[in-house]
């Protein structure tokens, strides 16, 4: 038996998805998984060991080592660079990141238009690429609101059905990029679990190329 493998996993709309991945891969997660409010889950018979973070702090934990492996939004990987491997694309939670604003507002004139988003890195170097000066407000939720009261001009969020927009009258104006999560490696790990990383990111690949048919 090898050294046991910890897993950082994201509470939250990715939690579901990600534990049905690992299931279908053939790992045995016990029933309690999905219910429990235990922040740490041993499971033995895999020699695992899950920890539950937020969504946004799954790459500080597989960066500083507590975590071996992780599971994280790309978005969450755009904002920050982080010291971890992206080894494979799990397809799920798939939603993207646009640019969106009251309608018939895209065209006006402020000098430096006020962007409310929760990602001001991404939201950063995207109106830099564009070389467009903006002036970045960072919040941490219910980004949609900002316009609405007149905090910003435009927002940078994430978008997945669209209805947060329609139903705050609030319209697309540019598309960013698309989000899906990824199983991202600590590097040390890496060398020394090869082994077992190699086997979990090869039967994860199978489960993942098989629902792409
Ligand atoms: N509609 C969506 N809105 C936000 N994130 C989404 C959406 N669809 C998929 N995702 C993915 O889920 C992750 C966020 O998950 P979740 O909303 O549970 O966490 P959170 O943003 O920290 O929320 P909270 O702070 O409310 O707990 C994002 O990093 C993104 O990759
Ligand atoms: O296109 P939709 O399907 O409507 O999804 C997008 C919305 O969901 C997320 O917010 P969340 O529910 O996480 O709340 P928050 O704004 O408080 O983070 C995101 O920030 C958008 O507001």
């Amino acid at each position: 038996m090898g050294n046991m493998l910890t897993i950082a996993m994201p509470k939250g709309r990715i939690f579901d998805e990600a534990a049905n991945l690992l299931r279908k891969a053939g790992y045995k997660l016990p029933p309690e998984f999905d219910e429990s409010r235990k922040l740490i889950l041993e499971v033995p018979a895999e020699n695992m060991r899950f920890i539950l973070a937020k969504p946004m702090d799954v790459t500080t934990y597989v960066e500083h080592g507590v975590a071996d492996i992780g599971i994280a939004g790309k978005d969450v990987m755009l904002e920050e660079e982080r010291d971890v491997y992206e080894v494979l694309d799990l397809k799920i939670s798939d939603c993207y990141l646009a640019v969106a604003g009251l309608p018939n507002m895209s065209g006006s004139d402020v000098v430096a238009p006020k962007v409310a988003t929760k990602y001001p890195g991404v939201a950063s170097s995207y109106f830099r690429e564009q070389g467009e000066q903006v002036e970045i407000i960072k919040l941490n939720g219910s980004i949609e609101l900002a316009p609405l009261i007149g905090l910003a001009d435009r927002i940078v969020d994430i978008v997945s059905t669209g209805r947060t927009l329609k139903e705050n009258g609030l319209v697309e104006l540019e598309r960013i990029c698309s989000i899906t999560s990824r199983l991202i490696v600590n590097p040390v790990s890496y060398r020394m679990k090869d082994a077992q990383i190699d086997e979990l990111v090869s039967r994860l690949s199978e489960v993942v190329e098989g629902e792409a048919k």
